[in-house]
């Protein structure tokens, strides 16, 4: 369903009557492309289609907050005793979202009391013993030449009542969370047990995934550097397919539900061949399924380069032994790389053909790296936006990029589905035009 006014509109903490040390930032700004006040809405649709079929007045519109410093803000910032936490996977740019947040609750809101969680949602729960870290300027200086994150990170859910129980404990009244869509769900929880207790603890969200997979953001931070460290594999694949006979190069990356990495690594360099995705379900075996392509393709050009998305073909794994879950519940993933490997060597060799196998898989690789220049950049925008939501009493949210414009995003909005390459986007159909594989197979 489209989401109207009501799913776009953010919850807040109450009236902010306080002056915002960086009121001279927002004094007078005019409405233009790229700056709307406080009143103003960044619009939902975007395409005349999309407006017509509301069917409604134009100041009837949906549209989502946008980022910003407001005039007036709910907490004193002298008084405000603000937590930052890491959770789920790594992602390039955790470094540079930490240090951005430190650096503007210091520099331009005056915050001192700003404490790192370690590891996750274990870091408020006392029994794991994690030891909570003061931030500061100094401490965080740096930090964004690294990847991983320096708060350290797990998966595996943890009590809500009892991560309350801590914020209230040390006087929390900001909690910045940075993580995936799980840490979203775990996020909107903790918002939802500070309501019940009637707190005024601020709970906002930085959401991060390599996967590209959290909707109504344009791209999460760490997706561009993720895809691009990709891309080093997919050329080491092509250029060895090159230097042998019927060379065949495949790359199996990341990408749990969402095959955006392979799509965009295959992109950036133009070399693939094929793209398998968790999204579009394909055939195997056949003179039309996937196989019998790909051998007819390394006959004619004598060499192809795969990527192969590791949430795709799961499928054809269904009778292997069931690898379980991970401790935050998610599926764990059959290896559909050294199951295509043997499969694609085995059906050379029922047809006679002489093929060389060059296998690559990037893995951890492509996260744990630090962010690029483009990632840095959204990253600290992202940081900024969130603190001045967040010092705005807004609650229950994420900063994201909406259609090129930060805006703050219900956390409701953002985990009520999954962001996946539309089989019948553009996306999808600039892989099928580049790779030249066909819009099915079988
Ligand atoms: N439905 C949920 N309710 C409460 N907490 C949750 C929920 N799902 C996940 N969490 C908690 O959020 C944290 C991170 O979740 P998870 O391991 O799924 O990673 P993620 O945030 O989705 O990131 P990624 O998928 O990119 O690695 C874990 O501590 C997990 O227990
Ligand atoms: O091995 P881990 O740390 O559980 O993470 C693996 C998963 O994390 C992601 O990188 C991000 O969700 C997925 O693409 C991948 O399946
Ligand atoms: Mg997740």
């Amino acid at each position: 369903m489209t989401p109207g006014t009501a799913d776009l509109t953010v919850r807040t903490l109450g009236e902010c009557r306080i002056d915002s040390p960086l009121v001279a930032l927002p004094a007078d700004g005019p409405t233009t492309e790229h700056y709307v006040r406080e009143d103003d809405r960044v619009l939902f649709d975007d395409t005349l289609q999309m407006v017509a079929a509301r069917g409604l007045d134009s100041g009837e519109l949906p549209g989502f907050e946008p980022t910003g410093p407001r005039r007036k803000i709910f907490f004193q910032p002298s008084k405000t005793r603000v937590g930052i936490v890491t959770c789920g996977g790594l992602c390039p740019g955790l470094n540079d979202v930490i240090r951005g947040l430190v650096r503007e609750l210091n520099d331009h809101y005056g915050v001192k009391k700003i404490y790192g969680f370690r590891n996750g949602y274990q870091g408020f729960i006392s029994k794991y013993g994690r030891e909570v870290v003061e931030l500061t300027p100094q401490s965080v200086s740096g930090i964004n030449e690294y990847g991983g994150t320096i708060l350290g990170t797990s998966r595996g859910e943890q009590d809500a009542d009892e991560i309350v129980d801590c914020l209230e404990h040390m006087s929390i009244n900001v909690l910045f969370v940075i993580g995936g869509d799980g840490s979203m769900r775990g996020a909107l929880r903790i918002a939802d047990t500070v309501q019940e207790r009637n707190l005024k603890i601020a709970v906002v969200g930085v959401p991060k995934t390599i996967d590209n997979d959290i909707p109504y953001i344009d791209q999460s931070f760490g997706f561009q550097t993720a895809f691009a460290k990709a891309t080093e594999s997919i050329r080491g694949a092509s250029v060895e397919a090159r230097a042998v006979p019927n060379g065949v190069g495949l790359v199996h990356v990341m990408g749990r539900h969402s095959g955006f990495i392979a799509c965009y690594a295959a992109l950036a360099n133009n070399d693939a061949d094929y793209v398998l995705i968790p999204e579009v379900p394909f055939e195997l075996d056949g003179e039309n399924g996937f196989l019998a392509h790909l051998r007819r393709r390394v006959e004619r050009r004598g060499r192809a380069v795969v990527v192969a998305a590791e949430g795709a073909g799961q499928e054809f794994l269904a009778d292997a032994t069931h690898p379980g879950h991970d401790a935050s519940g998610n599926r764990r993933l059959r290896d559909i790389g050294q199951f295509l490997r043997h499969r694609i060597a085995d059906h050379f060799a029922e047809h006679g053909l002489e093929m060389n196998m060059k296998y690559i898989d990037p893995s951890y690789a492509i996260r744990s790296v630090p962010a690029n220049p483009y990632d840095s950049v959204h990253c600290i925008r992202l940081a900024h936006a969130a603190v001045h939501a967040a010092m705005a009493g807004r609650t229950a949210m994420v900063v994201g990029r909406w259609r090129g414009r930060f805006v703050h995003v219900p956390i409701s909005l953002a985990i009520s589905k999954r962001n996946q390459v539309d089989p019948h986007g553009d996306l999808w159909m600039s892989v099928l035009e580049a790779t030249g594989q066909p819009r099915t197979f079988g």
